[in-house]
């Protein structure tokens, strides 16, 4: 199975391999499965050894975080996932660690591999306080193991785990899970009944998908990929993690520009009497990223607002003294200022929803024969729009957030993994880029393989965010030539400017913040 995939950055240039690392590869658990069970019967590295590397890795990191003597107690369910945690408690015990070792289904019915390890764990002579639940009695633990259920997890957690979860989830000691959250489901992110509430979910060979959907993000807590050995050949992602490492590996250096319409303009369609804060903000964040012309085309009542505040933007007012929004009749003269210089087109930030505007949204984009970035307002215009008449030669991206994605696929999303998929087929069904918004935010792209955002989005849910992503993602497009790459560096660039924000701040962000 491939790992790279085309990428066409701009007319004339030669195609692009967009190499991301298997670290952020995202997989289902049929894939870890997969990769397991054919390292072990195809390539010929057999279980137990895996499952020797997994709790040796696992092993480290927990030594590395919590100090020796320490006592940690070790819950254990019947299939491999017990048989990890059984690895790291004989590990930790030849460490002088003190360990309680608890299993949650009894001992007879163990894995292959678990039994193989519970039986080593018993050679030892060592110490080890081995229980099951039905006998286990809380005393003040340094650290919990949870290696009750990992990619094995096949309905909601039954009796007795779910006694153990609603007990671990009540201590204050670190929690390290093993794989996955006992009871998180490791595709789609929802707990299945319920789950432990992880500090470190160390995953094994691949990191799950469902840590980044739904629930996943608050259950897993910090997420350490533990590398294993399987082939490349059989490592094949649900989805990627959009991480900095390889996007800006991945993101071409341009030749420093001689004038500034060289690599074109960015023309932004946004604001109405209102909203004219979402085109203050669209056009000073696509300014902010250094690109060389921003054009924002007003209707002519606005213009007086817009150079107060857009000193350094070009404006282009159009109709008449009284206009405050967009009309049909602007169609033409827009139409103009748009065949003034190359370039791509946003269109939508405080657009507004008259009738006139949808009208003149859907014309526009009819005859407008470049690329464009549908955001906002125009992605409502395009909601209203029964089979689409937007030119084939155009690339598009759209930035739907949740209620807007709804809209536009008239379709009920009800968690983060449905979303996703309705992402995935949307963007391959219409050969486009869509950057669906949310906690994750998700881009779909054509290639059928979506990525991720793996922070916490929710600093950006207050009014405002969405028009400074979307004239990041408008100038980074002019800047890359991808959409997809625009899409990653206008997420990471808005989460690079949170962290900073944070490292001296406490309050809430601001959309200024960011720019
Ligand atoms: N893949 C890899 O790369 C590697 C994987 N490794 C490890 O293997 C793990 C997968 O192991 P696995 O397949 O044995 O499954 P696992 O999670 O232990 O659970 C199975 C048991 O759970 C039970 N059970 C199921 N649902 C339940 C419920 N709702 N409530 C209660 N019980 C429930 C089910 O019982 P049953 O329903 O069959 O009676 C069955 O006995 C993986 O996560 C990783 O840790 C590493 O060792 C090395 C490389
Ligand atoms: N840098 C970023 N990384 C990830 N997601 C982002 C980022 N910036 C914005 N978002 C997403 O966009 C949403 C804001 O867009 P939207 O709801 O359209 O707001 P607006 O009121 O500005 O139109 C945020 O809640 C978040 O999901
Ligand atoms: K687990």
């Amino acid at each position: 199975m491939s790992y790279a995939k085309d990428v066409n950055i701009g007319e004339n240039e030669s195609l692009y391999m967009l190499k991301i690392p298997h670290p952020y590869y995202l997989c289902s658990a049929e894939q870890s499965r997969f990769m397991d069970e054919k390292t072990i019967t195809e390539f010929g590295i057999d279980g137990f050894t895996l499952m020797e590397i997994a709790g040796t890795r696992a092993a480290d990191f927990i030594m590395s975080e919590i100090p020796a003597n320490s006592h940690g107690v070790f819950f254990c369910g019947k299939g491999n996932n017990g048989g990890d945690a059984l690895v790291i408690a004989r590990l930790l015990s030849q460490q002088d660690f003190n360990i309680t070792v608890c299993f949650l289904s009894g001992t007879e019915d163990l894995s292959p591999d678990a039994d193989k390890n519970f039986r080593l764990l018993q050679k030892l002579e060592t110490d080890i306080q081995v229980l099951k639940w039905e006998d286990f009695t809380p005393e003040d633990y340094d650290f919990i193991a949870d290696g009750m259920l990992g990619t094995g997890l096949n309905t909601e957690v039954r009796a007795l785990y779910s006694d153990a979860i609603e007990y671990i989830n009540k201590q204050k000691a670190p929690v390290f899970s093993l794989d996955v959250p006992t009871g998180l489901n490791a595709d789609t992110g929802q707990i299945m009944g319920s789950a432990v509430q992880s500090d470190f979910t160390l995953s094994f060979g691949a990191l799950k998908i469902g840590f980044y959907l739904n629930e996943g993000f608050d259950t897993a807590g910090e997420v350490i990929l533990c590398e294993l050995s399987f082939p490349n050949k059989y490592k094949n992602p649900a989805s990627y993690l959009i991480d900095e490492e390889w996007v800006d590996a991945n993101s071409p250096s341009r030749e420093k520009k001689k004038h500034k319409y060289d690599g074109g303009v960015l023309y932004i369609i946004a604001g109405s009497e209102g909203l004219t804060g979402a085109a203050v903000l669209a056009a000073k964040s696509a300014w902010s990223t250094g690109l060389g012309a921003v054009v924002l085309i007003t209707p002519k009542g606005l213009l007086e607002v817009y150079e107060k505040q857009l000193v350094q933007i070009i404006k282009k007012p159009i109709g008449d003294h009284d206009d405050v929004y967009f009309k049909e009749s602007h169609l033409a003269d827009v139409l103009e200022v748009l065949k003034e210089k190359p370039g791509k087109l946003l269109i939508g930030p405080g657009i507004g929803r008259h009738e006139e505007t949808i009208r003149f949204t859907q014309k526009l984009l009819t005859a407008f024969e470049g690329d464009s970035l549908i955001d906002a307002d125009a992605l409502f215009a395009l909601s209203k729009w029964e089979n689409w008449d937007i030119p084939d030669s155009s690339d598009l991206i759209l930035t739907p957030h949740p209620g807007e994605l709804k809209s536009l696929l008239n379709k009920e999303l009800s968690n983060d993994h449905e979303r996703m998929e309705a992402v995935i087929t949307f963007a391959k069904q219409n050969g486009l880029t869509i950057l669906s918004k949310g906690m994750p935010s998700i881009v779909g792209t054509e290639s059928g393989v979506p990525y991720l955002t793996g922070y916490d989005t929710r600093v950006f849910s207050r009014a405002g965010f969405g028009d400074v992503l979307a004239g990041k993602t408008g100038a980074f497009w002019l800047k890359y030539s991808s959409a997809e790459l625009a899409c990653f560096q206008a997420l990471l660039n808005g989460y690079k400017g949170s962290k900073q924000y944070f490292a001296t701040n406490s309050g809430s962000l601001e959309p200024m913040d960011i720019i």
